[in-house]
């Protein structure tokens, strides 16, 4: 089912407003626990969404030596999640040492690097972080730098997940937030695309927050982008 595609944030700060979240959006069936949540709260509402039977996305950002690495992967794959972020930018030891340390077997997380967050545009990547490549070209490095280190796949921007399917392949996993539909608001992102858009240029998942859990009626705006991607076929 398309709707399996669309990863909903737990973008809040208490457990009460995660469940209150889970409750009012019931369909949902792949939830995404980020920093705000995980660090205000710990562990507790891994268990909750498990016993919920919800796939998990636990997006905390690794990018630390890769010793550190390593051991942040090992206790979180203890949680059962499905996907795990890091940064690409740790590097390819990082990289290769989180890959190791969750292993091979079929419980382990999927390990997804982050590319450029979907907050950056070019401009702020060429002057404030001194990037010396085109915004997509560094993506794709990025992505491909994850692939041979041994991750499962990427978290990149609507706007360069052609361009990664192309090079990296059908069997790396494709995660993308910075996802709008025409009738939300962009706040915060800068490199946006529709849902139908995401999907059509190749995406396997979709983050979608704001435009769902900020919206007067969440239900509608979940539907709403439910019946827009179906369109997609
Ligand atoms: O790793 C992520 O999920 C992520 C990477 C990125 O480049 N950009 C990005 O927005 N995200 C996350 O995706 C979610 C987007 O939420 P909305 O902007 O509310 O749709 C947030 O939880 C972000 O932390």
């Amino acid at each position: 089912m398309i709707s399996d595609r669309i990863i909903v944030p737990l973008d809040v700060p208490t457990l009460e407003d995660a469940i209150a979240t889970l409750d009012k959006l019931p369909q949902v069936s792949f939830w995404k626990v980020g920093l705000e949540l995980f660090v205000g709260t710990g562990t507790q509402i891994l268990y909750i969404l498990k016993e919920r039977q919800k796939r998990i996305f636990l997006d905390l950002k690794f990018h630390d030596i890769p010793n550190t690495i390593a051991g942040a992967c090992r206790s979180a794959k203890a949680y059962n999640v499905d996907f795990l972020t890091l940064h690409a930018t740790a590097g390819r030891q990082a990289l290769q040492a989180a890959a190791q340390a969750v292993g091979v077997d079929d419980f382990r997380p999927k390990l997804l690097a982050i590319t450029v967050l979907t907050s950056l545009n070019s401009r702020e990547l060429a002057f404030d972080l001194k990037i010396p490549l085109e915004l997509p070209e560094y993506a794709l490095q990025m992505a491909l730098l994850a692939k041979e280190s041994g991750l499962d796949g990427a978290v990149c921007s609507p706007q360069e997940v052609a361009q990664l399917r192309r090079v990296c392949g059908d069997d790396f996993l494709l995660v993308c937030p910075g996802v709008r539909p025409s009738w939300s608001q962009a706040g915060d992102q800068r490199r946006v695309m529709t849902p139908q858009a995401a999907i059509k240029a190749g995406a396997d998942y979709l983050v979608i927050g704001r435009p769902i859990t900020a919206a007067a009626n969440p239900v509608e705006a979940w539907e709403r982008i439910c019946e827009e991607l179906a369109a997609v076929g």
